[in-house]
């Protein structure tokens, strides 16, 4: 597997600002992977990904140093179309991608910007429609839809532009529990069936760190840890410290470290943890 996206040394300011958002940012991101991005308030997380997407030199103005590069291109070279091929972005508020009054037209849109024929379109919108379980919606207003339906079709309109990278930033963070389930497995299937390389921002860490190949923790405009789930999660007090939330299973085997109960590995899966647990009693069992 390649590398994707390469950042290196990247500090970036915005326009009057007292400090940067984003201070010597490295990171190399290979294909096919899904990669959770957390952080607390105002650490840089959105700043990140408008870098990945592009819109951060393009579309904003303000100090840049260091580079970025997608499949080995310098994205200060690259133009909006071939930008849209290679990244799509879901915003937290689906509302404000959209432009149609039906869901069938924005599921168009985009395709239509980029100069796709009728019958491509056609066949993308069936495509589309069935990964996200929106067939029966097609001729509804988008506007009218529930909160987990609108940010389906937002994800949906993204996904008929068959972009290589998905940037999804805090896509569930309007939506109730079965709206985040749907975006979660949504973006899983992206990932598994159609091999593209999900980047998430969000606050919900136990889904994410299930989920995510990698995780990265933005902090004061630094990355400050990139790693897989399982060590990503191996100083939980720093990572309190820092402002993050770990999720109740690495809260649970860090109580059990402590009582020198436990010493292996760190996991997410709930279903993992309760094996630790009971392997524990039996042990405990035995004993006595
Ligand atoms: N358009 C902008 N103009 C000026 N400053 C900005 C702009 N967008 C973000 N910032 C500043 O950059 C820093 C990083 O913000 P950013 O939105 O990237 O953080 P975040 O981790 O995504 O935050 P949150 O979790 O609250 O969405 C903050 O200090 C913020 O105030």
């Amino acid at each position: 597997m390649g590398k994707i996206i390469e950042i290196n040394h990247l500090t970036w300011q915005y326009t009057d600002t007292e400090k940067p958002a984003l201070v010597d940012v490295n990171l190399d991101i290979e294909d096919n992977m899904f990669i959770g991005v957390c952080g607390p308030n105002e650490s840089g997380k959105t700043t990140l990904v408008s870098c990945i997407k592009g819109l951060i030199p393009h579309n904003f103005i303000g100090s840049y140093t260091g580079e970025v590069r997608l499949f080995g291109k310098n994205i200060r070279d690259l133009r909006a179309k071939e930008l849209a091929e290679y990244v799509g972005f879901v915003f937290a508020d689906p509302e404000a991608q959209f432009t149609s009054m039906s869901v069938e037209e924005e599921l168009a849109f985009g395709m239509e910007n980029i100069g796709l024929g009728s019958d491509e379109i056609r066949e993308r919108i069936d495509w589309v429609a069935k990964i996200t379980n929106l067939e029966n919606l097609l001729d509804k207003s988008p506007y009218d839809l529930s909160g987990g339906q609108k940010q389906r079709v937002a994800i949906a309109s993204v996904l008929a532009m068959q972009p290589k990278i998905v940037i999804l930033d805090e896509p569930t963070s309007m939506l109730d529990p079965m709206g985040k389930d749907s975006v979660f497995n949504i973006c899983a299937r992206m990932k598994e069936e159609l091999n593209m390389t999900i980047i998430m921002v969000e606050h919900t860490m136990d889904r994410l760190a299930r989920l995510s190949d990698r995780l990265i923790l933005v902090h004061n405009g630094k990355i400050e840890r990139y790693a897989e789930p399982e060590h990503f999660f191996e100083n939980v007090d720093e990572l309190v410290e820092m402002g993050l939330n770990p999720p109740a299973s690495i809260v649970f085997l860090d109580q059990l470290k402590r009582a020198g109960l436990y010493e292996g590995p760190m996991t997410t899966s709930v279903e993992e943890t309760i094996e630790i647990a009971q392997s524990i009693c039996a042990r405990k069992e035995s004993v006595q």
